[in-house]
């Protein structure tokens, strides 16, 4: 049969048809129609196989479905209503599987399409896991005192008894997130964020203590032409909304080069403060003064026109495990898109009309004389 590149992709597993549509500007197309059938599959076609992932500090899982499609799986540690404890730092706050499920909406309504798609899914701890697990990860199973079955895994942080993950009684929820595609067909490499935060109870990083620092990232390749600085400030702006402080690396698609799109990747520690706004998530957009044109538009859209919680809201409503976010998190995602903006209302002398002032952008552009230093126009190219 003479099949030509399109009914070859069609003919595809949805999880080589996402692969497929991936680009050096987004992760998936807008329009996505293996995105949402890929979901579908991964939230309800049988668990065949259970592994843990191997690397990074956290449980992780990887579960391949009985049609092959698989997912990276975080299972739920809290229930919703628990914030991060007070008296930990954002290195020891446990990873939250509704964050990660929550930042893929966020992601895509932003417009970036930067992060792996994922899904909500209940799990029978005793037939969807215990049964199919294999390995080092089936001699952590136990019984718990209160007669559920528990496991613990084998990692870095929180992966013994006292942090086990038990069965309520025999369900449990988790994010189950697209695989990407493996690394022998499309090798990622990992950078050190230029702002990654110092990872110790006392130390502080250079970028908190040297106002100068952007100055000097700017000179360093990548950060010196192209895209990748807006990329970092894309990637600020979608952490500041969420309360990630947990942005060490980052990772790119090699064989596309510098001139692509960041991944969002790991996204467990978001939406753990509601009442906490963390500005210093902003330091690489007061520091460097520097915003896409279309991100800003995208957020001032969202402050005067339909807010970005109800769109969040709506989304979000979708997910078998809705609802994924509490109220409070969907009120701090619209604050703090105001507070990006710093929006006080004033009426322009001139044409009467509202107009705003922008805080962290005004600010920038009170200190540079032309608007297009502050202001990346990607809108005109
Ligand atoms: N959807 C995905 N498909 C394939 N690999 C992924 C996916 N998401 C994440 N990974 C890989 O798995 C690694 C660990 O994932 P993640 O960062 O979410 O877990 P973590 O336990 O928080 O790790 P760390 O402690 O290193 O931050 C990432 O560095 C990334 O390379
Ligand atoms: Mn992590």
């Amino acid at each position: 049969m003479d099949m030509g590149p399109v009914d070859i992709q069609r003919s595809l597993p949805n999880a080589e048809r996402f692969w497929w549509d991936i680009t050096p500007e987004e992760l998936y197309p807008e329009d996505s129609r293996a995105v949402p059938a890929l979901l579908k599959e991964l939230a309800t076609e049988p668990i065949d196989e259970v592994v843990q992932k191997e690397g990074g500090t956290q449980l992780k899982l990887i579960l391949t479905m009985r049609n092959e499609a698989a997912a990276l799986v975080k299972p739920m540690r809290f229930p919703r209503e628990q914030e991060t404890l007070p008296n930990h730092f954002y290195f020891s706050d446990y990873e939250r599987h509704n964050a990660e499920i929550a930042a893929y909406h966020l992601d895509r309504i932003l417009g970036f399409r930067r992060a792996p798609p994922v899904i909500g899914r209940l799990m029978n701890i005793t037939t969807d896991l215990y049964a199919k697990a294999t390995g080092k990860l089936l001699k952590t199973f136990f019984i718990s005192p209160a007669d559920n079955l528990c496991f613990h895994g084998k990692c870095s942080y929180y992966c013994d008894t006292g942090h086990a993950i038990c069965g309520n009684p025999d369900m449990l929820e988790g994010s189950f997130a697209a695989l990407l595609p493996h690394s022998d067909d499309a090798e990622r490499k990992t950078w050190r964020h230029p702002w990654k935060r110092a990872y110790h109870k006392r130390r502080k990083a250079t970028w908190e203590e040297d106002e100068n620092y952007c100055e000097m990232v700017q000179e360093i390749p990548p950060y010196d032409k192209g895209r990748r600085l807006y990329d970092i400030m894309d990637m600020a702006v979608l952490d500041f909304l969420m309360g990630n402080m947990d942005r060490h690396h980052y990772e790119t698609f090699e064989i596309f080069g510098n001139e692509t799109f960041l991944l969002h990747l790991d996204h467990g520690r978001g939406f753990g403060k509601s009442q906490k706004d963390e500005l210093s998530i902003l330091a690489p957009l007061y520091q460097c003064c520097l915003i896409r044109a279309s991100t800003l538009r995208t957020l001032y859209g969202y402050h005067t026109g339909r807010k970005l919680s109800d769109r969040l809201r709506e989304s979000l409503s979708r997910d078998p495990l809705a609802p994924i976010l509490l109220e409070k998190h969907l009120v701090a995602v619209d604050r703090r898109v105001g507070i990006i903006l710093q929006v006080t209302e004033r009426r322009d002398a001139k044409t009467g009309r509202d107009c705003c002032c922008f805080q962290v952008v005004q600010k920038c552009l009170d200190a540079n004389d032309v608007a297009d230093t502050v202001i990346y126009n990607d809108l005109l190219v």
